[in-house]
């Protein structure tokens, strides 16, 4: 793991609520036929040492933005996991469980899965998370409801939510340029984003973001990254994921972060707003 030399939060952003108790979700098979709230009763909470864990952030912003990719790198850099509901959402629909085909249809409409589901499925990997040792999360993708939001801030401190912000013109071409390796599952993107600056306002590069060469062949397309459903996804967020933002600012939690560009010029400014260090990067940049 990288070494880090400081961590804090910036100082616009009280960081009080990181001694209050952590708790977590624990709770077993997901039931996904009972539609009204009664499963949060279901759940069960146990207590943490808040002193024995490690960050727990929130990423937000909308599809296409890059949460995964920032969220995965700070992941490694701080050796928290990097929890992704919507990666829990396509592995749940790659296995033949029950509650797969139902799954796909909401899905491949860009329309949001029930809380339940959400809820399950997120409790189910905390707990196998647990089990390996596992502290703190860098979670993406949720909450994306208030209600979620809501429900997660009644059971755990949320120490920081970074809400990534890039130009809309962008998005909608870089989420039809995502592509996953069908074996390694990881993220990738094939579009190369020049926008030119006009009318005062400047353009815009982005490289794409591509796989080593053993991966090249095995790149697939979400089936929720065409046209048509990226802009309901979109949709979705400004109605149902903007208030999320609208939550956490008003609990003083939220920094918003506006990407300059790709990878090179965004990475060391993000670790700047998060008052954090690269070692290993800085080393091998030196080197
Ligand atoms: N917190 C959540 N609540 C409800 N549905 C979710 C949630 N997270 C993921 N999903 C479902 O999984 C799909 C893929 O999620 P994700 O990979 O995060 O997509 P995006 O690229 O839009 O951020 C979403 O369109 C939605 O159907």
């Amino acid at each position: 793991m990288a070494a880090l030399t400081r961590i804090s939060r910036p100082s616009s952003i009280p960081f009080s609520n990181i001694t209050k108790s952590l708790y977590f979700y624990t709770t077993s098979a997901a039931q996904p036929q009972n539609t009204n709230n009664s499963y949060l009763q279901n759940i069960k909470f146990s207590r943490k040492d808040p002193k024995d864990r490690n960050v727990q952030w929130v990423f937000l912003g909308v599809p296409g933005v890059g949460k995964g990719t920032y969220a995965s790198r700070l992941s490694t850099l701080l050796g928290v996991p990097h929890i992704a509901t919507g990666d829990l959402v396509r592995k749940e629909l790659a296995s033949s469980g029950s509650i797969s085909q139902q799954l796909a249809e909401i899905v491949n409409q860009g329309k949001l899965v029930s809380d339940e589901i959400i809820f399950n499925l997120l409790s189910k990997r905390l707990i196998a998370g647990e089990a390996k040792g596992e502290s703190g999360f860098i979670l993406d993708g949720f909450p994306r409801t208030v209600k979620q939001a809501e429900i997660l801030e009644g059971v755990t401190d949320i120490d920081l939510v970074v809400n990534l912000k890039l130009r809309e013109d962008v998005l909608v071409e870089k989420c039809l340029g995502r592509r996953i390796c069908s074996q390694c599952g990881k993220n990738y993107n094939v579009a190369s984003i020049n926008v030119k600056g006009e009318n005062g306002n400047p353009g815009m590069s982005m490289a794409p973001l591509l796989p080593p060469a053993h991966c090249m062949s095995k790149l697939i397309t979400r089936a929720d990254d065409t046209e048509e459903v990226v802009k309901e996804r979109l949709r979705i967020y400004n109605d149902k994921s903007q208030p999320v933002e609208d939550f956490y600012r008003s609990r003083g939690k939220l920094l918003e972060f506006d990407l300059p560009g790709g990878i090179p010029a965004s990475w060391p400014r993000l670790l700047e707003a998060l008052n954090l260090d690269d070692y290993e990067e800085n080393r091998s940049a030196a080197a």
